[in-house]
Order: structure tokens, then sequence, then C-alpha cells
């Protein structure tokens, strides 16, 4: 299994901020459990939207309650004119996370949730409709104003995302990829952006200020980032001797690599040998393995040279990379999968809330008096 580290230090580590029923991480199965279910085990035998009822409903669906949830996701996907228009007006150099956070704003500017009621609402319309935004945007900005239809007859949010981005119907392999893919980033615990949105959920906010808040706080290199920097690094070196030397390089300089080590987990991921095998499966299916062997070869010298282990971002680089998606949209991804684990940490802190307010260790000047301007 992998086991959690013993924590202790800055950065709020090894402290418990609360309580939740989603996950464990570092507990028990492989290392990360959804409502008691190993994340391997959802990820062999489950489609996305059937971890995405688990993580919010609290149950495995039915035949009958998949089919009903999925009909009703397909029948969320079009994007409001008023978006569309927003989506029109952001550059083709603005970083789609930003893209994501400001799409998920506007959303709830149009669409806004009036009451806690409506949170499942809200939620399930952001699931449907996330993957045609940002390819909405990617389409428009970078393929000379092309106008996708996000209404797209994609089975799923897995196939809806591929559809979008390609404008054609994926293969069997890359949806299938995709629906793992969207199960292992579904829900982690207490992270930096769950944290966000549960801080924001605690001032009785409303589901997309703190779906927004979380998208900034995944946005950044040391947390969601880490796969598009992971994948700035393989694709800067030749092969896997290249590989081996210039690691070598970063960690004489003691530069940090990105997609490895953990803020949690002590010696590996347990998300990380899923998405390696479909990455290999990827590799093998597109005739050319260098990347994956580039990857492999920088997860053993990270664990010879310092014990450090791939986490959830390494191989998703490569995967994602082999399905032809653009780096800048890994990210982005991440948030069309992790909204589950955020709207189920609103939901939960909504339902047993105190507002989140710790206290802080005061470091500053003694207690002084304003001197006159003319003294200072
Ligand atoms: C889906 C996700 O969000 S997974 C995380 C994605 N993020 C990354 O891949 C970014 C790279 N990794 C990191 O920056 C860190 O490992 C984090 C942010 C994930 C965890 O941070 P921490 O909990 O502070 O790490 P930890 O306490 O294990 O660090 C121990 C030591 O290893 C070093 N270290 C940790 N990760 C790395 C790395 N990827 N490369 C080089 N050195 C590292 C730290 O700098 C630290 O050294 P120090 O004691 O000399 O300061
Ligand atoms: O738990 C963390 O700190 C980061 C992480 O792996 C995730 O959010 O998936």
């Amino acid at each position: 299994m992998a086991a959690a580290k013993e924590l202790s230090g800055a950065g709020l580590r090894g402290q418990v901020a609360g309580k939740t029923a989603l996950s464990t991480v570092g507990k028990s199965g492989s290392g990360l459990t959804y409502r008691g279910y190993d994340v391997k085990d959802l990820a062999d035998n489950c489609q996305f939207e059937e971890v995405a009822y688990l993580i919010l409903k609290g149950n495995l669906p039915t035949q009958a309650e998949l089919d009903a949830y999925k009909t009703k996701l397909k029948g969320l996907r079009k994007l409001p004119q008023a978006l569309k228009e927003v989506l029109e007006r952001i550059p083709a150099s603005a970083h789609p996370m930003d893209v994501m956070r400001t799409g998920c704003s506007m959303l709830g500017n149009l669409e806004t949730e009036e009451s806690f009621d409506q949170q499942q609402d809200a939620t399930d319309r952001m699931l449907a409709l996330f993957p045609g935004m940002i390819n909405y945007w990617y389409n428009f900005s970078h393929n000379n104003g092309k106008r996708i239809n996000e209404e797209t007859d994609a089975d799923s949010i897995a196939e809806q995302f591929l559809w979008t981005l390609h404008d054609e119907k994926p293969s069997e392999l890359h949806t299938q990829v995709m629906h793992a893919s969207l199960i292992l980033y579904a829900e982690h615990e207490f992270n930096a952006s769950t944290f966000t949105a549960r801080v924001c959920a605690s001032t009785l906010s409303d589901m997309h200020s703190c779906v927004t808040g979380a998208i900034g706080s995944l946005r950044g290199p040391l947390h969601g980032g880490a796969n598009e920097a992971a994948m700035e690094l393989i694709e800067g070196m030749k092969d896997a001797e290249d590989a081996e030397q210039k690691l070598m390089g970063m960690l004489e300089r003691k530069e940090k690599i990105m997609g490895f080590g953990h803020a949690i987990y002590r010696e590996s991921d347990p998300r990380n040998a899923i998405i390696k095998l479909w990455s290999e499966k990827l590799a093998g299916e597109s005739g050319n393995t260098n990347l994956y062997d580039i990857s492999v070869r920088c997860e053993a010298v990270m664990w010879r040279e310092k014990k450090l282990f791939c986490n959830a971002d390494f191989f998703h680089a490569s995967a994602y990379n082999y399905m032809g998606i653009p780096t800048k949209l890994f990210t982005p991804i991440f948030v069309c999968s992790r909204l589950t684990g955020w709207a189920a940490h609103v939901m939960e802190q909504r339902a047993d809330n105190r507002i989140i307010r710790p206290s802080a260790e005061y470091t500053g000047e003694e207690f002084r008096t304003v001197p006159a301007i003319s003294d200072r």
C-alpha cells in the first residue's frame, strides 16, 4: 500500500483540519479510497460518471441510475450565448486555467446558485459543460475562429472532452484512457484546491465561487499544474540517455522536478501505476515509445538518486500527449474531474458547517504607538 508519511511542520502538514467521509489518502487499499472503494478497483471497473455519482451522492449507481444520470448530463452541455461571447473575447495567449476560472465565474453570474437546494444541479451543469467550454475557447482562439458544436453525441464526459477538442469522435482506447484519468483525478481529501473550496464554502458562499477559487489553487505547478510542467520537462529530452543526463544536472543544481514527490504519500502514489500502464499502451499504439521510455528513465533516476517517486501527474503528461492533447489543456482536464471532489466537499462542509478560521503565530513588531509624521 502507498503509506502516508509522518507529518509535521509548516503548511498545516499533519494537522487534522476537519472531517470527511469522501476519501482516504495513505490509509488503506492501494493507498487511495473513494467512499471506501479502492481507486484501482474503480479505475479498472467503472466509467467516470459512476465514480462522480459515488462521490457526489454516496453510493455506486445501479444501471438505471447511471443511465438516467448520463442522460441528464448529456442534456446540460449547451453553453449559454453570453458565456460563448466571453470565451471569444479571451485571447489565445491566455492560460486555459484562467479561461476555466473566468468561464466558471461567468456561469455563476448567468446561472447563479440561489439556494443550497440547487447544489447538485449546479454541479451537474458544470460537469456537463466544462469540457465543451474549454474546447470552445481553445478551438475559437487557436483555430481561426472555429466555433465547435459543443452539443455532441458523446456518450460520456470522457468522450465529450476529446470530441469537442478534436471535433471528431475519439477512438475506444482514448475514451477508455480518459475515463481512467478522470477517475484518478476525481478526489483527494484535503489537498490545496479542495481545502480552498471548503474554506470558501464555510463562509456560506455559492458553489461557483467555491469552484472558481479551487481552480485558482489547482493552477499552480506545485499542485495540478505539475502535469504541464512534467510535459515541458520530458519534451526537452531527446531519449532515455539524454533524460538521465539532464535530470542529473537538474538535481545537482537542486532544481525541483515537477511530477515527483507528494505531501502525504511516502513511497509511491497509487495513481501512478495505473496511468503509467495506460501511457505504455498508448505508446505501443502510437508506434513511438520514446516519450514513454524517457518517462520511465526519469522515474528510475529520481528513485535511485533521491527516493522520490512519480505522483499522479508525471505519467499523465505522456499519456495525454499520446492522445494529441495540447499541453496547456492538461490541467483543465484535472478541473473537469476534480470538480466532483470539490463539489462533494462543499456539500459536506455545508452539511456540518463552522466558518474555517485558524489562528496565526505572530512574528511582527512589538506593540508600539504611532509617532508624529515629522518624527518618522
Ligand atoms: C496531483 C498533485 O497535486 S500531486 C503534486 C504535484 N506537484 C508536483 O509534482 C511538484 C513537485 N513536487 C513538490 O514540489 C513537492 O513534492 C510537493 C509540493 C508535492 C510536496 O511538498 P512537501 O510536502 O513540502 O515535500 P516534502 O516534505 O516531501 O519534501 C522533502 C524534501 O524533498 C524535496 N523535494 C520534494 N519534491 C521534490 C521534487 N519534485 N524535486 C526535487 N526535490 C523535491 C523538497 O524540496 C524537500 O527538500 P528539503 O527538505 O531540502 O527542503
Ligand atoms: O493531495 C495532494 O496534496 C495533491 C494531490 O495529489 C491531489 O490533489 O490529487
